[in-house]
């Protein structure tokens, strides 16, 4: 179907979306073209092992820029000589290695950990200018959303796919409503856009954005430099939306101007003079409107296992007793005793034991300066345990480094480490020990995120800093500085200032190689990876699903809200090149406990119980199941368990997707409905019968309990046709070329993309790891 865009006044994100449709089809599904995909290690295995197995090629690599940051270690690569000798942990290490040996394979640009480029993928795509104002950005990773702080249309996506991204340079997508988040006036002095965006979960809830791509805008937005902009949009995905957007502006351009891969001379006017487009239309209409006033917004920090846990600094921690609704009471209460914290305790007693400071929301160069003006010249208190900066990035540690940032750090006793992900979930060895409580820059609270058994507490960076030398939370507004002396601490970076530093960020010379980094990665002996699976009788990639009709299974009842994908499917099981094997992973913390000798034993959690073991469908009561993190892991979890189907009220939207892609389906019903007429069969251990075809849920006698479940049209003929989304698409390639013509033409500002990177330190003859002369490359 050709697509006509509205006529009428469009907002930012209508823009961005017009601008991307390559078709659209008779369901309201739309093709997106993909102008810039990011991948990492954690999300990708198995969606390049579908590639190969089904013989298809990356289709622009000059789109597809790769690095290495979730299983990285982060203590001094100094004495770095191989991933086998550095990396210590035999999965981290094989999902490196796969990386490196995929990349190499079909020829994707990459920096690997001898690269000062490398750190995690949000913070590197806009510093190379790879990410750019009005493109559509993804990659396996829910936090794809901060690159919407570009006016991108930015979100995460499931390894699937990826895959179906790397095969096609597309993907499928609904129309998601519109959603605007005003903030007017001015912030006070001191109070950061982390501040901000916890005040604004805090408000509008973890599923307050759901189904919504929100737009950030108003005097306090506009005021905040790009790096302030990512950390709320990086954030937008715990408001629960598709995608957080601000308009491109001055400040946008600046920062984009003269990154490696913005473009240039003619092509960058042409580009400006169309990025100044983009901004939503006056009269354009809003599907929610949430107004805010900046003045009301004052150093935020979470107290619970949720991001919407938020409270502003000077408050204490709640009280049940004054909730009524029982899910959400019982929720606090679990959430008090998982974090050890007694109800109406004031939030500036409570201790801290460690500090993290880091992660893709606030590892950025200006995060770290408002750290280290606070900690200069103090020590950290008696009481911390350990306190670690992790730059986000390679570039940005060396910025760090050259402003001696570093030393401020050590010398208050902080660990200065080397760029990746680091404790913001733990892939690799920096993890908080059970029950210790850490003030974290991170975006994440979830239960076990940094640890199993670890509290963890979000706020700014200045605010974790503070914490780390009074030893518990304090309010920044009354913390006592040492160093204002020198003209810090600089709480705000002039934008002149800003553009001196940006730029000698990026004046770097590349370090000296170790001898077998990476264009000897060629050489390495990647013994450990298996090019094809071994445990599967078919080749899996996404074309391998079976049609789903009807279903009769045993139900189980699940009570609980907002059900994070690290609750379905914690980090430890994402470790894995498979897409098999994960139900030990399901529910790890709630299906198990430790015994005195460490040993796993069963808990009592239902689906460890009779008849539950063998439910197949999930009656959960409470909104957003599996919200979070874009792991596939989840759904592919419970459909190893043998889960076919989930009923919730509301789901996370990329577990929503990933669940599709994987035959199992999640059924959205009203919260009523549930609780009244499935949850007493559930509850029982009774059968229900989910008929898809004709959209109803009966029970095992066959009376009908719910008439008509809404699903969209096109995943449902995916479904009971069992079609593979990649094959579907792949039959559109005559539109996919055309919108390529197009797109050279319009956009040409666009092309060239990653395969314009420069990598000085390799010699050309050697030049394995990337293969950047072909762009286009044929199916
Ligand atoms: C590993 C990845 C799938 C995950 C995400 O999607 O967010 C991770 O980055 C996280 O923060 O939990
Ligand atoms: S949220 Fe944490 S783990 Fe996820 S990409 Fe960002 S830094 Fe990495």
């Amino acid at each position: 179907m050709v697509y006509t865009p509205s006529k009428g006044p469009r907002t930012l994100y209508d823009k961005v979306f017009d601008a991307h449709v390559v078709h659209q089809d008779e369901n309201d599904s739309f093709l997106l073209y993909i102008d810039r995909h990011l991948v990492h290690e954690v999300t990708s295995p198995q969606a390049f092992e579908g590639l190969e197995n089904a013989g298809r090629k990356v289709r622009r690599i000059d789109c597809t820029l790769a690095t290495v940051d979730h299983n990285i270690p982060t203590e001094s690569r100094k004495n770095f000589k191989s991933l086998d000798t550095f990396i210590k942990q035999n999965d981290s290490r094989l999902q490196v290695k796969t990386l490196e040996n995929n990349v190499k394979q079909f020829g994707v640009p990459y920096f690997g950990m001898s690269e000062a480029r490398q750190g995690i993928v949000h913070t590197i795509g806009p510093e190379e200018g790879f990410t750019l104002p009005g493109t559509t950005v993804v990659c396996g990773d829910s936090h794809t959303s901060t690159h919407g702080a570009f006016g991108s249309l930015a979100f995460g996506i499931g390894t699937s796919e990826v895959e179906h991204v790397l095969a096609t340079q597309t993907i499928i997508q609904a129309k998601s409503k519109n959603m605007r988040i005003t903030v007017n006036g001015k912030l006070s002095a001191g109070i950061t856009s982390k501040d901000l965006i916890l005040y604004i979960i805090g408000l509008i809830g973890t599923a307050g954005g759901t189904g919504s791509v929100i737009e950030f805008a108003g005097e306090a937005i506009e005021a905040l430099s790009m790096e302030a902009r990512m950390s709320m949009c990086n954030m937008a995905i715990e408001a629960g939306a598709r995608a957080g957007m601000i308009k491109p502006d001055e400040i946008t351009f600046q920062y984009t101007k003269g990154r490696p891969l913005a473009p240039k001379g003619a092509e960058w006017e042409k580009a400006v003079a169309y990025w100044k487009t983009l901004g939503t239309d006056k009269d354009a209409k809003f599907d929610h409107e949430i107004e805010i006033e900046a003045i009301d917004v004052i150093p935020t920090i979470t107290w619970g296992t949720s991001p919407q846990d938020a409270l502003p600094i000077t408050g204490a921690v709640p009280d049940p007793k004054n909730v009524n609704d029982p899910i959400k009471k019982s929720g606090m209460e679990r959430a008090l005793t998982y974090m050890g914290l007694k109800a109406n305790t004031p939030l500036m007693s409570i201790k801290v034991d460690k500090v993290f400071i880091g992660s893709c929301t606030n590892g950025r160069i200006e995060d770290l300066r408002s750290a280290a003006a606070v900690v200069k010249g103090h020590k950290l208190a008696d009481n911390i345990k350990l306190a670690m900066v992790v730059p986000g990035s390679g570039l940005v540690k060396k910025q760090a480094e050259a402003e001696g940032l570093h030393n401020i750090f050590q010398e208050a006793g902080f660990e200065w480490r080397e760029a990746g992900c680091s404790m913001c979930l733990g892939m690799n060895p920096d993890i908080l020990n059970a029950y210790e409580r850490c003030a974290s820059t991170s975006n994440r609270n979830f239960e076990g995120r940094q640890g199993a058994l670890s509290r963890t507490h979000l706020m700014s960076p200045a605010m974790a800093a503070a914490a780390g030398i009074s030893g518990h939370f304090i309010d920044i507004r009354e913390f006592e500085y040492k160093s204002q002396d020198e003209g810090s601490p600089k709480l705000e970076v002039t934008s002149e200032d800003e553009r001196e530093l940006e730029s000698a960020a990026y004046d770097h010379v590349e370090p000296a190689q170790p001898e077998d980094a990476p264009q000897d990665v060629a050489n390495d002996e990647l013994k450990d990876i298996p090019t094809k699976s071994n445990d599967a009788p078919t080749k899996p990639s996404s074309s391998s699903m079976k049609p789903f009709l009807t279903l009769e299974g045993i139900s189980a009842p699940l009570d609980k809200a907002n059900v994070d994908t690290d609750a379905i499917i914690p980090k430890q099981f994402l470790k894995t090149i498979k897409r098999t094997g994960l139900k030990k992973g399901l529910f790890y913390e709630w299906r198990f406990h430790k015994d005195d000798q460490g040993k796993d034993q069963e808990t009592d959690f239902v689906l460890n119980v009779e008849p539950w073991r063998k439910a197949e469908i999930l009656i959960v009561t409470g909104d957003n199941f599996g919200c979070g993190s874009s792991r596939e892991h989840a759904p592919w979890a419970l459909k190893d368990f043998g889960i076919k189907s989930i009923i919730a009220p509301s789901y996370g939207d990329i577990f929503y997707n990933n669940s599709f892609k994987n035959g199992l389906l999640p059924i959205r019903l009203d919260q009523q409905i549930i609780i009244d007429k499935l949850i007493p069969i559930a509850n029982k251990g009774g059968k229900l019968c989910v008929d898809l075809p004709n959209q109803r849920i009966l029970d095992s006698n066959g009376n009908v309990l719910v008439d008509h479940f809404e699903i969209e049209p096109f995943r449902k003929h995916c479904l009971v046709n069992g079609l593979d989304d990649i094959g579907i698409t792949l039959q559109k390639e005559e539109f996919i070329s055309k919108y390529e013509a197009l797109r050279r033409d319009k956009y040409s500002f666009l092309e060239g993309g990653s395969k314009l990177l420069k990598f000085d330190n390799i010699p050309k003859r050697k030049a394995a790891v990337t293969t950047f002369d072909t762009v286009h490359q044929d199916w």
